[in-house]
């Protein structure tokens, strides 16, 4: 990776909690020492289930929270030396928003811009743009309250880019979207990164948002990191993939068996009835081969790869199932 854009080491933070009547004061480890490297223009995703951190990494990242440990640089800037530096590289997108829901629409982007000595004309004339990027034409005279709930996310993130960063946080910004609006946003969000080069920090619990959107995904739980990499690294480093071939009988299924492992070699397989489950490193691959070199003189009624998920990925690591903590 070249030099990164945002590179933490060691990132901390522990929060005192004071006693409240019979409880003792004590403190949470929100987040344990984080390493982060996200290189320019990268839409990085930052997964994990609730209470694992991610709010507070991102608000250190932002200075928006004072870090108890560790050093980060945000597009150059020391986030302890040099705050100002940072601030002005960086846009940030709350989880809850920032409009005022009885203010015009184009007067709020005018404001935020107004904030970065963004002449107005400038601003109108950007804040234009970007929400025709964003397919909110014809929202500037509207009050924000009249927004449905997925354009008003929009024109969040329209506030986090008046001032053109060149990197945005999103902190889980589809929360609350209906699963329609919610895949249109990710839409929305690569179009920002592929139009104006900007490197997008996104966290979310949402699996399939990872999954759709990352180049590359962090994995946290309890304040530590527990995985890095793209979605498909990840799950292959959880064992690869399944090829399941269904046989023509249960009879049939052992010497269907005997036939894929001579042709894979020794590879991990299990029969159940007459599916025969085998573990390779990439079922993509391996199909073609296993129906090419087992030769004709066998029965298979069906063949399937299923590939692990992120849940896979996040069960492996830690034990448990990202929807249990979801649910
Ligand atoms: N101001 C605070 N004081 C004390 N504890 C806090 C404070 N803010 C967060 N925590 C605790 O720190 C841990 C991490 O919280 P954080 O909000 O960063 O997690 P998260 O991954 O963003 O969760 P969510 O998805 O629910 O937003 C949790 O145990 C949380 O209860």
């Amino acid at each position: 990776m070249s030099t990164p854009i945002i590179d933490a080491r060691g990132l901390r933070k522990t929060y005192s909690v004071r006693g409240r009547g019979k409880d003792a004061p004590r403190t949470v480890e929100a987040v344990k020492g984080v390493d982060i490297t996200v290189a320019a223009g990268e839409i990085v995703g930052f997964l994990g289930p609730n209470g694992a951190g991610k709010t507070t990494t991102l608000r250190m990242l932002t200075t928006l929270l004072d870090p108890s440990g560790g050093t980060a640089t945000v597009n150059g800037h020391d986030l302890a030396k040099d705050p100002v530096g940072v601030r002005r590289s960086i846009g940030y997108v709350a989880q809850m928003g920032t409009t005022d829901p009885s203010a015009v629409a184009g007067e709020e982007l005018v404001d935020q811009a107004r904030l970065y000595g963004i002449d107005r004309g400038v601003a109108a004339e950007r804040g234009k743009a970007l929400l025709s990027g964003l397919d909110l034409d014809g929202i500037w005279e509207r009050k924000c309250g009249t927004l449905s709930g997925g354009q008003r996310r929009r024109l969040d993130i329209a506030m986090g880019l008046i001032h053109e960063p060149t990197i945005v946080f999103l902190d889980e910004p589809s929360t609350g979207l209906d699963p329609q609006s919610r895949a249109n946003l990710w839409e929305h969000i690569r179009r920002v990164r592929d139009d104006f080069d900007t490197t997008v920090f996104i966290t979310t619990h949402y699996m399939d948002e990872a999954d759709a959107l990352s180049d590359r995904l962090l994995v946290i739980d309890h304040g530590e990191i527990v995985g890095a990499g793209t979605s498909d690294e990840l799950k292959r480093s959880v064992g690869g993939d399944q090829v399941l071939l269904t046989a023509s009988s249960a009879d049939a299924a052992a010497a269907l068996a005997a036939a894929a492992t001579e042709v894979l070699g020794d590879v991990p397989h299990e029969i159940d009835g007459d599916v025969v489950r085998l573990t390779v490193p990439d079922g993509a691959s391996a199909l073609p081969t296993l129906l090419r070199e087992m030769g004709s003189g066998h029965d298979v009624a069906g063949v399937e790869v299923r590939r692990p998920t992120l849940d896979d990925v996040f069960l492996t690591m830690t034990g448990r199932s990202l929807r249990d903590e979801e649910a």
